[in-house]
């Protein structure tokens, strides 16, 4: 059966869904949403996700989204083992905690401190700077002594990050000032299924900040 993702290749949550699917070794059939014209607010879209964002994947009779939700499903229904996403409930909060920290904190702060930049053309927050530095600097102490963000193999919390990560570094933050999530990062590129395709997003997710 086709599982048909809603998406742009620039999306952060978009790219963290189609590493994870890599990873699990699932296809998708891809249908671009092009944001900048408001497609996503088109009755069809509206039907499938009355919220109107991307990404959403339709299984069957399932309409998902939320980015973290969707490679949640990706790996329970798809994964041929638990790896990703271990069944274990202590391996499991992990990974839950370090993906809500990703929605809740790291990603939402970028989004507050460069959206209003990017679209809306308003000056820089210097408030919201430090706010999303604290963020990478929780980030740097949950991985002290750390390979991978969650336990001691690659799971669902490695990739949603390193979308986030690989964003904050595209526009310009130094993460160098952050060692363990500079080194963290730097295995990731090398390891993460499919981390070419978080790289062809990011030169799209770069016009945006050129403008
Ligand atoms: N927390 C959501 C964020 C989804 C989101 O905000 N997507 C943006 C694009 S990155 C969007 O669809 N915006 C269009 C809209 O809200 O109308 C996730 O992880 O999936």
């Amino acid at each position: 059966m086709t599982i048909d993702f809603y998406y742009l290749p620039g999306s952060a949550p978009c790219r963290a869904v189609l590493m994870a699917a890599k990873a699990v070794g699932v296809e998708l059939n891809l249908k671009l949403v092009d944001l900048m014209s408001g497609e996503q607010l088109k009755p069809e879209f509206l039907k499938i996700n009355p919220q109107h964002t991307i990404p959403t994947l339709v299984d069957g009779d399932l309409s998902l989204w939320e980015s973290r939700a969707i490679i949640a499903y990706l790996v329970e229904k798809y994964g041929k083992t638990d790896s990703l996403y271990p069944k274990d409930a202590a391996k499991r909060a992990l990974v839950n905690q370090r993906m809500y920290f990703d929605m809740g904190t790291l990603y939402d702060r970028f989004a507050t401190y460069y959206y209003p930049q990017i679209f809306a053309k308003a000056p820089a927050n210097p408030e919201n700077f430090k706010k999303m530095e604290e963020a990478v600097g929780f980030l740097n102490t949950f991985l002290e002594g750390q390979t991978y963000a969650a336990g001691d193999s690659l799971t669902l919390a490695d990739i949603t990050l390193v979308a986030t990560i690989s964003s904050y570094d595209l526009a310009g933050f130094d993460l160098s000032k952050y060692p363990n999530v500079a080194k963290w990062y730097s295995n990731c590129k090398a390891t993460v299924p499919g981390y070419d395709i978080n790289e062809a997003g990011l030169a799209e997710f770069k016009k945006f900040f050129s403008h």
